[in-house]
């Protein structure tokens, strides 16, 4: 037991790597990050090469670690982007393919065809999800059934799995440790989230053997030792998380009730719903918060696929801006989108509308739109998404939210901000740390620890920097938000909504 030092999160995201070290008060004391490269083989197929994740990681890992004296990272905390879905082969722990995005399309017709097979109701009673391409099991079945040498490596125990948490562990860790914390373990549609274990059923429905899946573990506990940072003092791996689960974690949304949204690339807001799953009617997700020692949360979900993505889209796919900072300047430069609105349905829509062939569309253009309009017009759609989810999570629970905590790369942009605290009519409350992500998995492990003494200790290393309230009036609010759902009713129109 330790209180001592530091611990080291590290933070693997969608489109980066990070490495950031805690102090006791919770304040960040370094931090490194690098981007790595997105793949796209096909319209709507997103990859990433597993290995090179794996070695930016190392490298930033390594970066903060040597700010530091050795001995003095009390542990390691592992956060990641979530459902993103590695195969590796357990002799030479070289990845067989492409780890397939959570943001990849490629099994909508196999999720088309499960659904007409009538799996549906019992994939949503036994996982808490939606069958949708986003999930790890049917990326899973697809490498299974498209590449024998695969499946021919899982039937002999040779070949593995894991969501990225899990890949990192096996990098790691002395003596391969093949496991993932059961956050992440809910993301796969392979979990019973009833009884915290792989579903016979399923797998046996999806064709997956039992041996290649990874031990479920509590979020906060000893995962085992890594000595790639100091060969004479290796440094506990004690604590797991997948991304949004840990940034409500990190926003120290511990109680029943408490909600957070993330604005990375997609935006998520999770609502903890205590130890107890509530299955949702309206298309939101139920999905395990984490687990500390024998405790069980539980959290309601609303998943929006692109948020931030949709300013990387117009940086690196339309060459409209040079940098993610300059779209709230432009924003700001007028006064309104003058009725253009842009749905960014690049990779299909999630919550609530969980329609994987949707895609993006910009509509209301005249002669007199400008850039500045379609930059709004981004913007704008990431609150207005987050609205969407916002919406049915208050009918789902029946509580009207009074404030919405926040984090994430994009809270930078405060037009965005303040947009949203409009949108929602809700207090839009941003934190000091902005890194909830990654503070919420340092927080997992330094339990495990003792590095800090239990949730009232972190609660009190909360510090706020600014908090949004609401300054526009329902009616232009309530136009806008009219404006989108039109917009979007094209985009759905075989569909009411
Ligand atoms: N000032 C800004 N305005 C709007 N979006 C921003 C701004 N700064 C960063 N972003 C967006 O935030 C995202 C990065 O946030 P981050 O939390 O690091 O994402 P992730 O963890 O998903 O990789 C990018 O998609 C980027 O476009
Ligand atoms: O990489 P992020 O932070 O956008 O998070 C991605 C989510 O985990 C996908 O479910």
């Amino acid at each position: 037991m330790t209180k001592s030092g530091y611990i080291l999160s590290l933070d693997q995201g969608t489109t980066s790597c990070r490495a950031i070290l805690f102090d006791r008060e919770g304040a960040i004391i370094h931090t490194a990050q690098q981007e790595f490269r997105q793949i796209f083989p096909e319209p709507g197929w997103v990859e990433h090469d597993a290995d090179e994740i794996w070695q930016v990681q190392l490298q930033v890992m390594k970066q903060v670690a040597a700010q530091v004296p050795a001995g003095s990272i009390a542990a390691i905390g592992i956060t990641n982007q979530r459902e993103t879905t590695v195969v590796w082969d357990r002799v030479t722990g070289k990845p067989l393919h492409n780890a397939i995005v959570w943001q990849c399309r490629r099994t909508s017709a196999l999720c088309h065809t499960l659904k007409e097979q009538g799996l549906e109701p019992m994939i949503k009673q036994k996982t808490g999800l939606v069958l949708d391409p986003y999930f790890s099991g049917t990326k899973l079945k697809w490498l299974l059934d498209t590449f024998p040498h695969i499946r021919e490596k899982a039937d002999k125990g040779e070949a593995l799995f894991g969501t990225i948490d899990s890949w990192l562990i096996w990098n790691l860790t002395e003596g391969k440790v093949h496991a993932t914390d059961v956050s992440n373990a809910s993301r796969t549609m392979l979990l019973n989230i009833h009884t915290l274990q792989w579903d016979e059923d399923i797998l046996v429905k999806f064709g997956i053997p039992a041996a290649m899946l990874p031990e479920v573990r509590p979020s906060s506990g000893l995962y085992g030792h890594t000595a790639l940072l100091d060969p004479q003092i290796p440094v506990p791996i004690a604590g797991a998380a997948g991304d949004q689960q840990a940034a409500l974690f990190g926003q120290g949304c511990f109680r029943e009730g408490m909600a957070k949204n993330t604005y990375g690339t997609g935006c998520f807001i999770l609502n903890n719903t205590g130890d107890k799953p509530v299955l949702s009617k309206n298309g939101l997700l139920t999905t395990v918060a984490w687990q500390i020692g024998d405790r069980v949360d539980y959290a309601l979900e609303g998943s929006v696929f692109i948020a931030g993505a949709v300013i990387q889209w117009l940086r690196d796919g339309l060459g409209l801006i040079g940098d993610a900072a300059e779209t709230e300047a432009l924003a700001r430069s007028v006064d309104d989108t003058e009725g253009v609105y842009f749905v960014p349905a690049f990779a299909g829509l999630g919550t609530p509308y969980w329609e994987p062939d949707a895609r993006g569309m910009i509509t209301g253009l005249t002669r007199a739109s400008g850039k500045a309009h379609l930059v709004r017009a981004a913007l704008e759609a990431i609150a207005y998404q987050s609205r969407d989810v916002l919406e049915v999570m208050q009918q789902e629970t029946g509580v009207r939210l009074s404030e919405l905590r926040v984090d994430g790369g994009a809270v930078r942009n405060e037009f965005l901000m303040q947009f949203q605290a409009d949108m929602m009519s809700v207090s839009v409350v941003r934190p000091k740390v902005t890194e909830s992500t990654a503070l919420g998995a340092a927080f997992l492990a330094g339990l495990a620890v003792g590095f800090w003494s239990g949730l009232s200790e972190l609660e009190q290393l909360k510090g706020l920097d600014r908090v949004f309230q609401p300054e526009q009036g329902e009616a232009y609010s309530e136009a806008k938000y009219a404006g989108w759902r039109r917009a979007l009713s094209y985009q759905l129109s075989r569909r009411e909504i």
